[in-house]
């Protein structure tokens, strides 16, 4: 006899339901259960409302929590960086794994790079993060581009430049990756150009607190230097507010050599004011050697910033 399916709530979006795909997957694989996906519809699906507006509330991530804690599904995936940095009691992010490319990418047309861009050139994003570090790259490249608020599915998005709407749009490259049009990218934006969403490109597979059988099994599918990482990143976020809502970038680039070095940003939408810092955790040496309780502490433990915020 088989036994009973593992069941996984997803957003239907080809890349939600791409990420809960091999997601149930591997976890299949750990527990020798089948997963049947569940298909739920979040707010943050069905508005059309700004991001900057709705996305201060998890509204991508409410529908799915509601689902787990009226038991409809056993465990749910989410990207990452659309969950709140405050965890309710009763659910618990069991997985974080390996993640993808963190970094954001253009997609333009004629593959012109963001440096070669004509004058005037309007750029669709509906990221405050992303609107306001282009916005600063611009002025303080001398340039001039206008980002144009979009929102919308990976196909929406990149049909505004393939229909001639915009010049360019920016996405995340996890996203293009996971639906296989990475091939489309036409530049990979530098971290020190466009810092990624804290938690970008990574996924929290998410179950409830009073289910230690499935967190078990679950717990074999987490990344530890993706959980440090991006706990790192998080820990720089306004409490409660989805990463991907607010101007505030941070990526903990350098590491596993040192301690956890962190850079963030955070900006106006015009572009102005805009402050960035290098911030440093105590570097856990020799790291290896510690246990996976240790590093959740570092990695918990509040920034060091070693120069004061600078505008540029
Ligand atoms: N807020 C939307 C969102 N949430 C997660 C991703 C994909 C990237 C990821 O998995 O981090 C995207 C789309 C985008 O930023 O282009």
């Amino acid at each position: 006899m088989t036994e009973k399916a593992l069941r996984l709530g997803t957003r239907r979006s080809k890349l939600a339901m791409a990420q809960s795909g091999q997601v149930a997957e591997a976890v299949s694989q750990v527990t020798g259960r089948p997963v049947e996906l569940v298909e739920i519809t979040t707010y943050g699906d069905v508005s059309r409302e700004h991001l900057a507006q709705i996305g201060g509330t998890g509204v991508f991530v409410a529908a799915l929590r509601e689902a787990l804690a009226r038991g409809e599904v056993d465990f749910a995936v989410h990207s990452l960086k659309d969950i709140p940095t405050t965890q309710p009691d009763e659910l618990v992010v069991a997985a974080i794994p390996v993640r993808e490319d963190p970094r954001d990418v253009m997609i333009t047309r004629d593959a012109l790079k963001l440096t070669d861009l004509p004058r005037g050139a309007r750029i669709g994003t509906g990221s405050p993060r992303r609107m306001a570090q282009l916005n600063a790259y611009a002025r303080s490249h001398g340039m001039d581009f206008e980002t144009v608020p979009i929102r919308g599915n990976i196909d929406t998005r990149i049909g505004y430049v393939t229909k001639g709407d915009l010049d360019a749009v920016v996405l995340a490259a996890a996203g293009l990756n996971r639906v296989g049009r990475s091939d489309e990218v036409t530049d990979f934006l530098s971290v020190d150009t466009v810092l990624p969403a804290p938690g970008q490109g990574a996924l929290a597979v998410e179950t409830t607190a009073d289910n230690a059988e499935l967190i078990a099994a679950l717990a074999e599918l987490d990344d530890l230097f993706t959980r440090a990482a991006v706990t790192a990143e998080r820990s720089c976020s306004p409490p409660s507010r989805p990463a991907a809502a607010h101007p505030w970038a941070r990526s903990p680039i350098s590491w596993p050599t040192g301690g956890l070095s962190r850079k963030c940003a955070c900006a106006a939408s015009s572009g102005r004011p805009t402050a960035r810092r290098w911030c440093s955790c105590p570097p856990p040496v020799p790291y290896l050697r510690r246990t996976r309780r240790r590093w959740r502490s570092v990695a918990n433990s509040p920034p060091r910033c070693s120069r004061r915020a600078r505008p540029v």
